[in-house]
């Protein structure tokens, strides 16, 4: 069953193409990361499945509510947790839930009972009735979570959910994700946007990674990773400029690279490379002391699909607009 589908979806800003003609369809019941450089066009996409925005052409379903025709069906059906923080400072972690319930249209009569148990979910009940401005980072993002979640949503949408938040507080927030999932059995979906490679690696269970608004590729980390698993290549030996030479002009190496005693290749499909590279260097009289197959990370996959990596600086930009937007309320 599909949660999200999206036909032909597309975004211009002016002369900018944020989203270019998307076709993407999104299982029920899964944890979906959307992982892309800035700028890829991922806040945007997000923006028009939630009916923020309109696109400029093509369309999408989501709950199988048209985001054109049915954009209040659409609405009703979704969770939202952007980056900026929306929740009120000067009121209690209750009274915020209380205003967003009464916006959805919570039934009077349900209420109470709905705030309780998302402030269970989300491990907020004993501090329920402080006021927000005394909440960790934290205990915000969760308190969006509950407050995205207080109308039994089948969708929730997170941008960057975890972004300036702390090692420790990440896992947190990860585990309540899956737990969430978990306990609603295939009945939520959640689609986020993330700029950190461990969070899709660890939480997604598929990511598609986004570029200049387009696709470049989908699948789950592990399937990602491991097509590119045994890429690079590292040979210890004696002399390794001369393996290398003799395996410049290899159609299946893309890149040799030598340092005192070590020679690095990166191949394009790894196959029988390695037992290839041995017979090659025991012809010519070469010994090979030591072999090791680097394993490939969500960093490598994204450097491989975007040709980018993604700086710290990315990071830190981001961490210091979480942390000025949260000076500003
Ligand atoms: N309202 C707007 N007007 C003009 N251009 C916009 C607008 N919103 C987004 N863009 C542009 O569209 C492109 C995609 O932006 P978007 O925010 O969707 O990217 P993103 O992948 O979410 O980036 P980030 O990771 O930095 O949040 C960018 O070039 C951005 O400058």
């Amino acid at each position: 069953m599909v949660a999200i589908q999206t036909y032909n979806l597309t975004k211009q800003f002016g002369t900018l193409t944020a989203v270019n003609s998307l076709n993407l369809a999104i299982h029920k019941g899964t944890i979906f990361g959307l992982l892309g450089p800035n700028g890829a066009g991922k806040s945007t996409l997000l923006s028009m499945l939630c009916t923020i925005l309109n696109p400029t052409s093509g369309t999408a379903t989501v709950n199988g509510y048209d985001i054109l025709t049915e954009s209040e069906k659409v609405r009703q059906s979704i969770g939202i947790v952007f980056q900026s923080i929306s929740i009120d400072d000067r009121l209690t972690g209750r009274e915020n839930l209380k205003f967003h319930a009464m916006l959805y249209n919570v039934p009077e009569d349900k209420i109470a009972g709905r705030i309780d148990e998302v402030l269970a979910l989300l491990e907020l009940s004993d501090r329920a009735d402080d006021l927000v401005r005394t909440y960790s980072g934290g205990m915000i993002r969760r308190l969006e979570m509950a407050r995205g979640l207080l109308h039994h949503p089948h969708i929730l949408f997170l941008d960057e959910p975890t972004i300036g938040l702390d090692p420790q507080t990440r896992e947190h927030i990860w585990s309540y994700i899956q737990e969430l999932t978990r306990k609603k059995k295939g009945d939520l979906t959640v689609l986020l946007t993330t700029h950190y490679m461990d969070e899709a690696d660890l939480l997604c269970d598929e990511v598609a990674i986004i570029d200049k608004g387009q696709i470049i590729v989908r699948d789950t980390p592990g399937n990602l990773k491991q097509d590119l698993q045994g890429e690079k290549i590292s040979f210890n030996m004696k002399s390794p400029e001369i393996l290398a030479s003799l395996l410049s002009d290899n159609p299946r190496i893309c890149k040799v690279s030598t340092e005192s005693g070590l020679l690095e290749v990166q191949v394009i499909h790894n196959g029988n490379i390695v037992q290839e590279i041995f017979d090659i260097a025991r012809e010519a009289g070469i010994e090979i002391d030591h072999i090791s197959i680097h394993e490939s990370s969500m960093h490598d996959v994204f450097l491989h699909y975007t040709g980018k990596e993604i700086r710290k600086e990315e990071d830190d930009n981001f961490t210091s607009q979480y942390r000025k937007s949260r000076r500003r309320r």
